[in-house]
């Protein structure tokens, strides 16, 4: 089992450190060329997502990470990734990679009060703690989208076939159990 982690820009350190905590092999991906190698599966981290968006284009990697996650390479968005993931973006004309059924809703909690840490219910985890830093939320999601986690009546986590989206950051909490739940319900060995 390999994870490849997405490593243009952002908090991708935190996330390896976190799978190296689950005995969890992983690279980062930097450029093209590193996203052919076997990987079974993907996080895209939090950060900027218009910057991760640019920098995609500009390094020519955008087509080909967009056809990985569309043939089922299993995807684990947090924060900007979940940007990056989702069909639609709250007063942007244009999505990202625009693959998961869900309208992201950017700086969603405002830009100055934006960061804040909470523990509620993750469904199949139970109580986890949430760091949200100028997060997004998902406003709306499609028919296939399963809802995960409601924090003050604002969706914060979903699924949607072999992709998982949570606008906080698991990886800078004292728990490992959102990586764990990504390896052990998304990725094969
Ligand atoms: N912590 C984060 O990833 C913040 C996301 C950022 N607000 C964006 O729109 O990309």
């Amino acid at each position: 089992m390999k994870i490849g982690v997405l490593a243009l820009q952002g908090a991708f350190l935190e996330h390896k450190q976190k799978l190296s905590e689950i005995n969890i092999e992983s690279f980062e991906i930097r450029n093209k060329k590193d996203l052919q190698q076997d990987m079974q599966g993907i996080i895209l981290p939090g950060g900027e997502s218009t910057a991760i968006g640019k920098l995609l284009k500009d390094l020519n990697m955008f087509d080909s990470l967009k056809g990985l996650i569309s043939d089922g390479l299993p995807a684990f968005g947090t924060c900007a990734g979940l940007i990056l993931l989702a069909k639609k973006i709250e007063g942007c004309e244009n999505s990202h990679l625009g693959l998961m059924d869900i309208t992201a809703k950017r700086n969603a909690y405002g830009r100055q009060l934006g960061s804040f840490y909470t523990e509620s219910e993750f469904e199949g985890i139970g109580k986890i703690p949430m760091t949200f830093i100028r997060a997004p939320y998902i406003s709306k999601v499609g028919p296939k989208t399963n809802i995960l986690s409601v924090v003050n009546n604002k969706i914060v986590a979903a699924k949607e076939d072999n992709m998982l989206v949570t606008s906080f950051h698991p990886e800078i909490t004292s728990s490992n159990s959102v990586h764990n739940y990504f390896i052990q319900n998304f990725c094969k060995s």
